[in-house]
C-alpha cells in the first residue's frame, strides 16, 4: 500500500488528526479546485477559505482564530459527514449527541461518569479511505504550490510572495550590476579559496553536499559567499537566499559581522543575522545571506516546512550533534522533497562525514585540506617538563585548577606574545582560575585582561573577547566549550585545553538530570586546538597525557541520547502531527532509545499535552506555541486562564536566564538578596517575580543601578529577561489566549487581575509543574543514626531529595505548607538536589491535579501514580470539593477548546471571574498547614 495512504489510515483512531489531514488533503489536492486559500502553522490551520464538494458542495470562509477553527472544523465535518458519527458508551448505547472532538468525548465521559468512545461507522470509513487514497497519491504541482502562499519569507520575516519572472529578472540584473560595480573585497587568501569552483559545481550537481575542511580553512566565512556570488554572477541572484546555521548566538553574530566586513561597505546590506531576541536581517530577500542559530531555523521550519523562499541551507559545525541540529537534519530531508529548488551543504572539520553523507542518500563528500598557520602541540608530560616539574598521573576528568593557573602564568612569563584562550568545564572553574591568576604577581591589580566567556553572559558581554587589549597587556580568555567552534578571536596565539567539559546526562526513570565533568572527545580536542593558528602561528597546551587521547571517543555522544525528550516530542508533533513520535524520532541520525521516547510521550500525556492517540490536545496546541520547556509553557498557558500572567512570565524567563549577577560566584550575596526578596513567601518563583517587577518599577538610571546592586542582579540579564517576556507574551497571543502581547505586561488587564494573589500564583505554577511535588516531613535521622526531630526531610515520588543551596527554602526550619513544588532537579554525588522550589497550598493538589476518589465509603482521595499523597475526609467535604474541582476543570476545558461564538465567550468570562475569586478566597482563607494534618504517608 502507498505509505501516504497507510499513514492516513493509521490516524483513523483519532478524529482530530483525521480532520487536520482532511484539510491538508483539501489543500494539497488539485481535485478540490475550490480551495481558495489555506495556511497552517505548527500543525494548526491558521487561515482557510475553501469549498468542499464531497459529499455535497458547501463553501466555508474563515479568518480570525476562533471563527476559523469552528468553520474549518465544520467544513471538515461536512466533508466527512462526521455528524453521522456516534458517541457510544461501553454498552454501545448512544450518548446525547455526537461530537468529533476527542476532548469532548472525554468530557462527555466525565459528565456521564462512564468511559465513552467514538465510533466511525464502517461504510463511512470505507468512503473516507477511498477518498484519501485517491487524493493522497497525487503529488502537488508547482503551480498549486505557488497558489495562495502566505508563509513568511525566511530572510525578512515578511509574508512571502514569489517574484514574477519579470521582477526576478529585474532584481537579478540589478544585483549583478551592483556586485560588478562594488567588486566584493577578497580578504586574505584562505585554503578554501583554491576549491571554490569545485565546491560551487558540487552544490549545483548534487542537492546535498558534505564539506569536510580543516579548522580555520574558511568554510564558514567563504563558502556561503562563493555560492551567493556564483548565483549573482550567473544572473540568478534573485533566486539565491542562503541560510547558514551556527551552533550559538556568539558565532552567528560574530561570523555575520566578519562576512559583512569582507563583502565591503557596498554589499554588506546583503548579509544579516538572526538569533533569539535579536535580528538584523539582510535588507531584502533575493541575493541574501542570513546567519542564524539552529533554534531560529527550526522556528522558521514550523511556519514553512518547505522553506519556499530559501535556495540553500548551510549547516555549519554539524559535528556538534546537539538535539536541535539532529532535528534540523531530519526536517531538511523532508524539506528537500517539498522544495525542489532547495540545496543543503553540511560543513564540519571533525564530524563523521561519511555517516552524514549516508544519511542524505550517499551524497558527495568534499575534502578541503590545509589550515592557515601551524600550531605546535604539547601534552601534559611535555608541558610539565617545559615548566621543570616532575610528571604527574591524571585519572579523572576534573581539572587541576592550580596547574591551569600555573600554565597560564608560565605562558605569560615565558611564551610568545599574544592572547591565551583556556578551555574549562564550567563557570565555577572559570572563576576559580581567574581568582588564582589574580593572586599571581604578574596578574595582580588588573595588570592583564582576564575575560570569562560563558553562555549565561549577554551577547554584548561576550563580544568583549574579540577586542584587543591595550599595548603591553595580555588578554586571557577563560571559556567553556562555547568558544570551541566557529569563532575566530584574531589575537589568540595560545590555547590551553584541560580536556574536559560539563555534560548533561539524564535518567528518564527519575526524570533527573546530572551535570558531570567528563572527558571530551577527540573531535573536541581538534576543534579547541583549531582556535589557534587562525591569524598567526600558535601553540596548543593539552593538559592531559598524550595517552589519554587513545581512550577518548572519536566523536561526542549526541545530545539526543542523554537529554529529556519532552520538548523534542512536542517539536516532533508540531512538525509531523500525524506520525507517532517514536516513528518520527527513529528517522533522526542517532535515534534516541525507543523506551525513552515512549516515556516522554507518557509524561506529556500525563500532563495533558498529548492525548491517548499522541496528538496535541487543545492544551498541547497552546503549549506548542510557547518556546520553552513544556511544563513551563503549561504554567504560562494556565496563568492566562487564571489571570496571573505577569508573574508567570517573569518565572518562565528567569528559569531560562538567571537574573542574579554571577550567582555561582557570589553565592552568599545572592542568597541574601533572594532571602530579602522572598520575604515570607518561601518561594523562589515569588523571588523571580519580585526581582523583575522591582527592576521594571525603577525606571531612573541611577536608582536602577542602585536596585541592581542592592539585590545582586545583573542588568544585562534583566534586559534579556525583558526580551524573553516579550517573546513569551507574543507566544500567548499566537496561542489565542491573549488579544495583544502588551496586555500581558499591563497590571490592569484581565489576564493580570489576580497577578498579586500569591497563593493562586503558586497554585497555578504547581498545576504547570505537576507532578513535580515534594512532601516535607519533620524529623531526620543522621548518618550516625541520631534522630533530629526539628530537621526537615524531603521526598518526591521517586525517593528522598535534598534542597540545593540555590533555593530560598534550604535551611528553613518551618514551612507554611507540607508541600513544595519544583522545576529543576540535578543529581550530584548520588544525591538528588532541588534547585528551585516553592511551597504550595494542599488544596491546589486537590483542585488542580488529576486526583481520584479511591473509595467512596471513606471518601479517600489519591493522585494517580503519586504514592506520597492520600487524604481522608468526610464525604460531605469531598462532595463540595469535587463540585468545585469539576467547575474549575470545566473552566479550563472551556477556555482551551475552540469557541463557536463571542456571546458564549462573554458569559463564560464573568463565570470564570467568579470561579477564580472563589478559588482565591479559599486559598487565602484556609491555613495551608492545617489541611496537611490529614495527610499520611501512603507507603
Ligand atoms: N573575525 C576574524 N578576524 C580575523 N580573521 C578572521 C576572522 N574570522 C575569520 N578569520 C580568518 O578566516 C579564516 C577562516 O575562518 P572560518 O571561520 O571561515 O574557518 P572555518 O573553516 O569555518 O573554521 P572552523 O571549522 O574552525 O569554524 C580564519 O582562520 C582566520 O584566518
Amino acid at each position: 500500500m502507498d505509505p501516504k495512504v497507510a499513514e492516513a489510515l493509521s490516524i483513523f483512531s483519532n478524529p482530530k488528526a483525521l480532520l487536520v489531514k482532511v484539510i491538508q488533503v483539501a489543500a494539497s489536492s488539485n481535485r478540490v479546485k475550490e480551495l481558495l486559500h489555506y495556511r497552517t502553522s505548527g500543525g494548526k490551520v491558521k487561515e482557510c477559505e475553501l469549498t468542499v464538494r464531497w459529499p455535497q458542495p458547501m463553501t466555508f470562509r474563515a479568518c480570525g482564530r476562533r471563527r476559523l477553527e469552528a468553520e474549518t472544523h465544520a467544513a471538515a465535518l461536512a466533508c466527512l459527514r462526521m455528524k453521522d458519527l456516534k458517541l457510544l458508551d461501553e454498552q454501545n448505547s448512544p450518548l446525547t449527541h455526537a461530537k468529533y472532538h476527542q476532548e469532548e468525548v472525554r468530557e462527555a465521559g466525565r459528565r456521564e461518569k462512564r468511559p465513552c468512545r467514538l465510533e466511525i461507522p464502517e461504510h463511512l470509513q470505507r468512503g473516507i479511505q477511498e477518498y484519501l487514497a485517491e487524493v493522497l497519491i497525487r503529488p502537488r504541482s508547482e503551480d498549486e504550490d505557488n497558489e495562495g502562499d502566505r508563509v513568511p519569507d525566511a530572510i525578512t520575516g515578511r509574508p512571502y510572495r514569489p517574484l514574477s519572472t519579470q521582477e526576478a529578472k529585474h532584481l537579478s540584473d540589478s544585483l549583478l550590476r551592483q556586485w560588478e560595480k562594488a567588486g566584493p573585497a577578497q580578504g586574505a587568501e584562505l585554503p578554501v579559496d583554491f576549491h571554490r569552483e569545485k565546491l560551487v559545481a558540487a552544490s549545483e550537481a548534487s542537492r546535498v553536499v558534505v564539506v569536510a575542511g580543516e579548522t580555520g580553512c574558511g568554510k564558514t566565512t567563504r563558502i556561503p559567499r562563493f555560492l551567493l556570488e556564483g548565483h549573482i554572477m550567473a544572473g540568478e541572484g534573485a533566486h539565491c537566499n542562503i541560510l547558514v546555521t551556527q551552533p550559538r548566538r556568539i558565532s552567528a553574530v560574530s561570523v555575520a559581522q566578519r562576512v559583512a566586513q569582507e563583502m565591503g561597505p557596498a554589499l554588506r546590506h546583503a548579509v544579516g543575522y538572526q538569533v533569539r531576541l535579536e535580528s538584523r536581517p539582510p535588507e531584502r530577500s533575493g541575493g541574501a545571506l542570513l546567519f542564524l542559530t539552529v533554534g531560529v531555523l527550526l522556528r522558521k521550519l514550523q511556519a514553512d516546512g518547505a522553506l519556499r523562499s530559501v535556495s540553500h541551507v548551510l549547516v555549519d559545525e554539524v559535528h556538534e550533534r546537539d538535539v536541535n541540529t539532529d532535528l534540523l537534519l531530519a526536517l531538511l530531508r523532508t524539506a528537500l522533497t517539498r522544495n525542489p529548488r532547495l540545496r543543503v551543504v553540511l560543513m564540519s572539520a571533525t564530524g563523521d562525514t561519511q555517516r552524514l553523507a549516508d544519511y542524505f542518500g550517499g551524497c558527495p563528500v568534499l575534502r578541503v585540506p590545509g589550515s592557515m598557520h601551524p600550531v605546535r602541540e604539547r601534552y601534559l608530560e611535555e608541558v610539565l617538563q617545559e615548566m621543570g616539574r616532575p610528571p604527574v598521573g591524571q585519572n579523572d576528568a576534573g581539572p587541576d585548577l592550580d596547574l591551569v593557573a600555573d600554565v597560564i602564568d608560565h605562558i605569560h612569563l615565558q611564551g610568545e606574545p599574544g592572547a591565551v584562550l583556556c578551555f574549562l568545564p564550567g563557570w565555577q572553574d572559570i572563576k576559580s582560575v581567574q581568582q588564582r591568576l589574580e593572586e599571581k604577581r604578574a596578574f595582580r591589580s588588573g595588570s592583564q585582561v582576564i575575560l570569562p566567556l560563558h553562555s549565561s553572559m549577554s551577547v554584548a558581554d561576550q563580544q568583549a573577547v574579540f577586542q584587543r587589549p591595550l599595548e603591553g597587556r595580555r588578554k586571557i580568555v577563560l571559556a567553556t566549550n562555547i568558544a570551541e567552534t566557529s569563532i575566530t578571536i584574531d589575537d589568540i596565539v595560545h590555547v590551553v585545553d584541560v580536556g574536559s567539559q560539563k555534560e548533561q546526562s539524564y535518567d528518564p526513570r527519575t526524570k533527573v538530570s546530572c551535570l558531570d565533568t567528563v572527558w571530551i572527545s577527540h573531535s573536541n580536542v581538534i576543534q579547541r586546538r583549531g582556535r589557534a593558528g587562525r591569524c598567526q602561528p600558535g601553540h596548543a597546551y593539552h593538559l592531559f597525557p598524550r595517552q589519554q587521547l587513545e581512550t577518548m571517543t572519536t566523536f561526542p555522544v549526541p545530545e539526543i541520547q542523554r537529554t529529556p525528550l519532552e520538548s523534542l516530542v512536542v517539536q516532533a508533533k508540531i512538525h509531523s502531527p500525524h506520525i507517532k513520535a517514536e516513528d518520527f524520532l527513529s528517522q533522526v541520525l542517532d535515534p534516541p532509545d525507543a523506551g525513552a521516547v515512549r516515556d516522554a510521550v507518557k509524561t506529556l500525556q500525563d500532563i495533558g499535552v498529548l492525548d491517548e492517540a499522541e496528538c496535541l490536545t487543545p492544551l498541547g496546541e497552546r503549549v506548542a506555541c510557547v518556546s520553552c520547556d513544556p511544563r513551563l509553557a503549561k504554567a504560562l498557558v494556565l496563568s492566562a486562564l487564571f489571570r496571573c500572567v505577569l508573574p508567570m512570565l517573569s518565572v518562565a524567563a528567569c528559569l531560562t536566564r538567571d537574573p542574579f549577577y554571577n550567582s555561582l560566584q557570589n553565592r552568599a550575596l545572592v542568597a541574601k538578596a533572594k532571602e530579602a526578596l522572598s520575604g515570607s513567601s518561601c518561594s523562589d518563583y515569588v523571588v523571580f517575580s519580585r526581582a523583575v517587577q522591582g527592576w521594571r518599577e525603577t525606571s531612573h538610571r541611577d536608582s536602577r543601578q542602585e536596585y541592581l546592586d542592592s539585590y545582586s542582579l545583573s542588568g544585562a540579564s534583566l534586559w534579556f529577561i525583558r526580551g524573553l517576556t516579550q517573546q513569551f507574551s507574543e507566544n500567548l497571543v499566537e496561542a489565542g489566549l491573549v488579544a495583544h502581547s502588551a496586555d500581558c505586561l499591563r497590571p490592569s488587564t484581565r489576564v493580570n487581575h489576580c497577578s498579586r494573589e500569591e497563593q493562586l500564583f503558586k497554585a497555578v505554577l504547581f498545576a504547570g509543574f505537576y507532578p513535580n511535588l515534594i512532601q516535607v516531613k519533620r524529623g531526620t535521622v543522621t548518618k550516625g543514626g541520631r534522630f533530629r526531630p526539628d530537621n526537615l526531610s524531603y521526598r518526591t515520588k521517586s525517593g528522598p531529595v535534598l534542597l540545593h543551596r540555590s533555593t530560598v527554602n534550604r535551611g528553613e526550619k518551618q514551612l507554611p505548607s507540607r508541600w513544595l513544588t519544583f522545576f529543576s532537579a540535578v543529581k550530584s554525588n548520588g544525591n538528588v538536589f532541588i534547585r528551585d522550589s516553592s511551597t504550595v497550598h494542599p488544596l491546589a493538589l486537590l483542585l488542580l491535579t488529576d486526583c481520584d476518589l479511591v473509595e467512596r465509603d471513606r471518601a479517600e482521595v489519591s493522585l494517580p501514580e503519586h504514592s506520597l499523597v492520600r487524604w481522608e475526609m468526610s464525604a460531605q467535604s469531598w462532595e463540595l470539593l469535587w463540585e468545585f474541582r469539576t467547575s474549575i476543570q470545566a473552566m479550563i476545558y472551556r477556555n482551551l477548546r475552540p469557541l463557536t461564538c463571542d456571546s458564549v465567550c462573554e458569559d463564560s468570562t464573568a463565570q470564570d471571574g467568579h470561579l477564580i475569586s472563589l478559588l482565591v478566597d479559599l486559598l487565602n482563607s484556609t491555613d495551608p498547614d492545617s489541611n496537611g494534618d490529614d495527610q499520611s504517608d501512603a507507603e
